[in-house]
């Protein structure tokens, strides 16, 4: 028999999450029956979503949502085999019991070097997000400017060094000089830190004087009113996140976006990196490969202990991580 840890919502979110709100639980599992597998969890993926998608998906009580890479323990699946790494997507626990079917295994070719973690971030969902995001959305062309925020974190990293990887000119904004440093060593043309900047007007204005072709936008809130006045003619604006509003009580009132977009002909999509799930795989492929020829970078920010996911999950909220936020169990 073994007893799995599970982190549930105790409380629903009321402004910035609180780790009162959460509550640490014990299971016992039963034994596995013919087709269903063990698996322990070896890291835990903390991100933005979990706190906007509680609300929306989850009721009090609920354990949370979330994906990680497990080890298997033990299999009566003859399609998975005992010690294989998977991605899974059964929330905060230590341990859980699967029919192999919400499971995936980690690409064959996964080299020793990479730590199993990035398949949580660079070359899992976060990275997919970057690639379909740019290539899909903003419909980046060599040549042109990319505008990215929260460009030091998960999505952001990626986005800036696929770009540059496509031809692009880009800027990246952070919330440290820790993290501008960062966002230069990994290739980025110009970054600066937008908590700092006396006028983001400005500081926008001279990263790229000439405006933007696409912003990669995944702050939203007042970044986003501000970026978007920066645009160039037919700019393309690809709406992945809103971090800046995710734990308002109250929503934020404008200024609104109808100018800029009628008098610039911008095209401004809201996406969910699910909707290509189907070339999941070729995003996947793409992305190893280019982290494994040293071509885009990583950084991982990781927790050590399970104990500490809530925690974990409020400093990824508050702008502590560079890179990935990873829990290692
Ligand atoms: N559409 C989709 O399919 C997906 C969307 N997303 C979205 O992409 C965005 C980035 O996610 P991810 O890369 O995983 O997370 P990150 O690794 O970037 O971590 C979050 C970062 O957001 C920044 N941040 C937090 N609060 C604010 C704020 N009030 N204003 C500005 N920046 C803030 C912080 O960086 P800093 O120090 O720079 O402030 C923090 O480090 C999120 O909005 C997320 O919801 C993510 C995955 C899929
Ligand atoms: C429990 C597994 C959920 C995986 C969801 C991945 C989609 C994330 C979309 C993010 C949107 C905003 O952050």
């Amino acid at each position: 028999m073994v007893t799995a840890k599970a982190w549930v919502l105790k409380k629903h979110f009321e402004g910035f999450p609180k780790t009162s709100d959460f509550d640490l639980k014990k299971i016992e599992l039963p034994n596995l029956k013919d087709g269903e597998l063990l698996l322990e969890s070896v890291f835990l993926s903390v991100d933005p979503y979990m706190r906007p998608y509680s609300r929306r998906d989850m009721k009090e009580g609920d354990i949370m949502i979330g994906t990680q890479v497990a080890r298997i323990v033990e299999s009566k699946n003859p399609a998975f085999t005992v010690g294989a790494f998977v991605v899974g997507s059964s929330g905060w626990r230590t341990h859980f019991i699967s029919d192999g079917k919400d499971l995936q295994l980690l690409p064959s070719n996964w080299p020793e070097s990479l730590p199993k973690s990035l398949a949580l971030g660079t070359v899992g969902m976060p990275g997919l997000t970057a690639y379909f995001g740019l290539l899909e959305v903003c419909k980046m062309k060599p040549g042109e400017t990319v505008l990215v925020n929260a460009a030091a974190g998960a999505v952001g990293s990626v986005v800036g060094q696929l770009a540059k990887i496509g031809g692009c000119k880009v800027v990246g904004c952070a919330g440290s000089d820790d993290k501008v440093a960062y966002l230069k060593e990994i290739g980025f043309d110009e970054a600066f830190n937008y908590k700092t900047v006396t006028s983001l007007d400005e500081a926008l204005r001279k990263a790229s004087p000439d405006g933007y072709d696409c912003f990669f936008d995944n702050v939203g809130g007042e970044f986003a009113s501000i970026a978007i006045n920066q645009m160039k003619k037919y700019g393309r604006i690809a709406v992945c996140g809103a971090i800046s509003q995710y734990n308002d009580s109250v929503p934020q009132k404008g200024p609104y976006v109808q100018v800029p977009m009628v008098f610039k002909e911008l095209q401004m999509e809201g996406f969910v990196v699910t909707r290509w799930n189907n070339r999941r795989e070729e995003g996947l492929k793409a992305l190893l490969k280019w982290v494994v020829e040293g071509k885009v970078k990583y950084h991982e920010q990781v927790t050590e202990g399970f104990e500490n996911m809530p925690m974990a999950f409020l400093g990824m909220l508050k702008g502590e991580n560079l890179g990935k936020a990873i829990v290692k169990v």
